[in-house]
């Protein structure tokens, strides 16, 4: 990286456990030009982008509508969603000559998962599925790698140019530069602003008629500054009442998060569910075993008169969730993550490394204000925790004990995994973004059979910040991953 002093880190399993997630990641910046740039889409004041107290005070007003039992109840939405996506699938596979249909996987995915965080998070119904018009629907669909898959050299040296150009130079051309990329940003921001807003007063008056339902966003509302003057309203949320008034968010924080979460909470879950679709496509012996365990359970849910999946019953399926681990593993779509040193440090290593000079070193110093390109990707492919087959895809790994969730450096927030961080800026949608491939997975798989295509054979993972499938060659034409979708058949017990 010209220009720049920053420590590419692999993330050593003992680093991370020790220093890496307690100390340095607490710190972050983006370099300053995408940083500035990239705010218009999330907002400045998203979880994101702010650090310290004001990121402690955020967390603790977002952290209720994240919890394991609000996250349980939105799994009716997700299979709801899911379920609106394959009906889609049917009706265009049962209309086509050949008996299947080929998708272009992450456009449908994004549609569906951008319907299934609204509803979740703010109680309103999108409808991208159906009619794919809505607009910051649209404009979240090819966003990343309109603006960041494949720089030129130019773009390149730019990026790190900007160390060099004062701040408010920076800011101005954000704001203001023709730039196609940054004009993309831009728009994109002012149309989830306008859209945020539209939640936000529509949510108020519902909150306000005691309408409020256990949608993130309703438990959300009760902390902003707006509210406060109607604290003696009954109908507003719990948590308002205890809130600390000091600990609110103000309405552009509140618009900020509201951003943060429409994007956050959808690009990530339908990419890790293109990628885990490609590698199943792949492999058809995977598919046929998730298929047994999907209908076995569905065999048992219809006996007892139910018509849904409960998460007692996702929770029961072993291979099922053997393969979502895998897949979190093996395609982690937020793959590198960018920090800097606020004060010297020192990490541990797990195991010493011989620097050019021949001297061994067993622990590496962090000078403050290094900046550190950590690869989450790394981590999930260290032979020492995965075994010697790191590289290759398989479930297996979960169920013999290779993987076993309890590594004597145990990091991350689930199965030892960095795919969503640890520590205190972990992912805050976790749980949520784990359930909801719980309900696609058991919806798709269980209906479907998918198979590569000419075009799948040339899948590129594009790295634009989320890593997003494309056609190699074909980048202009946005996120590509053409699979072929049939029915999968029934046997007579089934
Ligand atoms: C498979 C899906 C997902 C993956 C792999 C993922 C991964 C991550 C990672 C690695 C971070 C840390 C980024 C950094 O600090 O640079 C993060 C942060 C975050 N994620 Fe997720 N995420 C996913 C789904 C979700 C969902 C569904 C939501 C919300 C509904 C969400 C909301 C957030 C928020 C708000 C943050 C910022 C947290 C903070 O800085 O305090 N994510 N995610």
């Amino acid at each position: 990286m010209p220009f720049e002093t920053t420590l590419s880190y692999n993330m050593d399993p003992v680093s991370v456990a020790v220093g890496f997630v307690a100390v340095v990641i607490v710190h972050k910046v983006y370099r300053r030009y995408t940083r500035i740039s990239l705010a218009d889409v999330p907002g400045p004041e998203s979880a994101s982008f702010i650090m310290g107290d004001d990121h402690k005070r955020h967390r603790k007003v977002m952290l209720p509508g994240f919890g394991a039992p609000e996250s349980k109840a939105f799994l009716p939405i997700f299979q709801g969603c899911a379920e609106s996506m394959s009906n889609k699938w049917m009706d265009m596979i049962s209309n086509s000559k050949e008996e299947s249909a080929v998708f272009n996987i992450p456009k449908w995915l994004s549609r569906a998962t951008f319907d299934a965080i609204g509803e979740a998070a703010f109680d309103i119904r999108f409808g991208s599925i159906d009619n794919n018009e809505n607009e910051l629907g649209r404009a979240y669909g090819s966003m990343m790698t309109t603006l960041f898959a494949a720089p030129s050299v130019g773009q390149i040296f730019f990026q790190g140019l900007t160390t060099y150009i004062p701040l408010r130079i920076l800011e101005y051309f954000g704001n203001n530069g023709n730039n196609p990329r940054i004009v993309r940003m831009r728009e994109t921001g002012i149309i989830a602003t306008s859209v945020a807003k539209q939640m936000v007063e529509d949510k108020a008056e519902m909150l306000l008629q005691g309408k409020g339902s256990r949608d993130v966003f309703s438990l959300l509302g009760g902390f902003t500054t707006s509210f406060q003057s109607s604290k003696s309203d009954k109908s507003i949320v719990k948590a308002n009442m205890d809130a600390d008034a000091k600990a609110k968010l103000t309405d552009e924080e509140l618009f900020s998060q509201m951003r943060t979460i429409l994007f956050a909470g959808h690009e990530t879950t339908a990419n890790t569910l293109s990628w885990a679709l490609f590698e199943l496509a792949k492999r058809p012996e995977i598919q046929s075993r998730l298929r047994a365990e999907i209908r076995e359970t569905e065999a048992t849910v219809l006996a007892r008169g139910d018509t849904e999946f409960t998460m007692a019953d996702l929770d029961a399926m072993p291979y099922t969730t053997a393969v979502v681990k895998e897949v979190l593993r093996f395609c982690p779509v937020i793959y590198e993550v960018h920090r800097y040193a606020s004060q010297d440090d020192v990490l541990p290593l797990s195991q010493p490394i011989t620097a050019r000079s021949g001297k061994v070193i067993h622990q590496l110093p962090i000078p403050k204000g290094i900046r550190i390109v950590a690869s989450i990707a790394a981590y999930n492919r260290n032979k020492d925790l995965w075994g010697e087959d790191a590289h290759v895809f398989n479930p297996e790994r979960w169920l013999n004990g290779v993987a076993s969730d309890k590594k004597s450096t145990s990091v991350g927030v689930y199965a030892n995994l960095m795919t969503f961080l640890g520590g205190v800026r972990a992912c805050i949608g976790w749980r949520f973004a784990v359930i909801e491939m719980q309900a696609f997975m058991t919806e798709i798989f269980g209906k479907f059979e998918l198979a590569l295509t000419d075009k799948s054979e040339r899948v590129r993972r594009e790295a634009c910040l989320v890593m997003v499938p494309t056609v190699e060659g074909e980048v202009e034409h946005g996120p590509q991953l053409m699979l072929r979708v049939s029915v999968a058949p029934r046997t007579e017990k089934e």
